[in-house]
């Protein structure tokens, strides 16, 4: 991985994600979470609690993705299959798979639709918008839903350390403002569309609300 974040790298490893036959393939799904990450990390310690979550759920489905059955875990289709089918998954309550891919994959899968809502809002803003108020509109609007109190509070505060709008345009090294606003509106139908694909999928399957 290289050193600065880039917006346009997040925007290509979603891109290799998809499939022609619209599957999403993991080990680009992860990719950009890999990318995402190193970006909170330069944002301070106060956001480290988030990234270790982040980098543990990475780290589970690397395992899979490097594993003995690493033949199934290519696509998010291909492991929900293989792992219903082989009775891998805790459906109602954390059993003897308590770290199943599909009940990881959620977690990443519910964060990816935060990040939606953040990057929309950060396109349309205006000069004096605040980041932490776009951040927790967006998390109230998804993430919130599925975290205890004391998480969610804990979150609160973090947004509060969250750098300017100016700081975020900056790293995120795609240009000036206009172009950044550009890349966001190219960057948004596709993190949607791997959204909606993995949403249908577990929709279809009935898996939102594994344990
Ligand atoms: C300029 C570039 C655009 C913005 C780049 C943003 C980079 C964000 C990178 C990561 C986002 C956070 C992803 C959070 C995943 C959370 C998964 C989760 O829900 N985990 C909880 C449940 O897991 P289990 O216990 O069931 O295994 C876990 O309890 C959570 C722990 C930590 C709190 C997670 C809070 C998420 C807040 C999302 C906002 C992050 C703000 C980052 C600011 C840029």
């Amino acid at each position: 991985m290289a050193d600065t974040f880039s917006l346009q790298r997040v925007l290509e490893t979603f891109r290799s994600s998809l499939s022609e036959e619209k599957e999403v393939y993991i080990k680009y799904y992860i990719a950009g979470w890999q990318e995402l990450v190193a970006f909170m990390n330069s944002l301070g310690s106060v956001f480290s609690f988030i990234s270790k979550d982040v980098v543990s759920k990475i780290q589970i489905l690397e395992n899979f993705l490097s594993g003995e059955n690493r033949s199934h875990y290519v696509t998010i289709q291909s492991m929900v299959r293989y792992e219903l089918e082989n009775d891998l998954v805790d459906l109602t309550k954390r059993g003897s798979h308590p770290e199943s891919g599909c009940r990881t994959l959620l977690r990443l899968h519910r964060a990816l639709r935060w990040l939606e809502l953040f990057l929309e809002r950060l396109r349309t803003s205006s000069e004096d918008s605040k980041t932490s108020v776009m951040c927790s509109d967006a998390y109230n609007e998804s993430l919130a839903q599925h975290h205890p109190w004391l998480i969610r509070k804990a979150v609160g505060v973090a947004f509060c350390a969250l750098p300017g709008r100016d700081t975020f345009f900056d790293v995120m090294n795609a240009g000036d403002q206009t172009q950044v606003v550009a890349l966001l509106g190219e960057s948004l139908p596709l993190i949607a569309e791997v959204y909606q694909i993995t949403e249908d999928l577990y929709v279809k399957n009935n898996l939102l609300e594994l344990p």
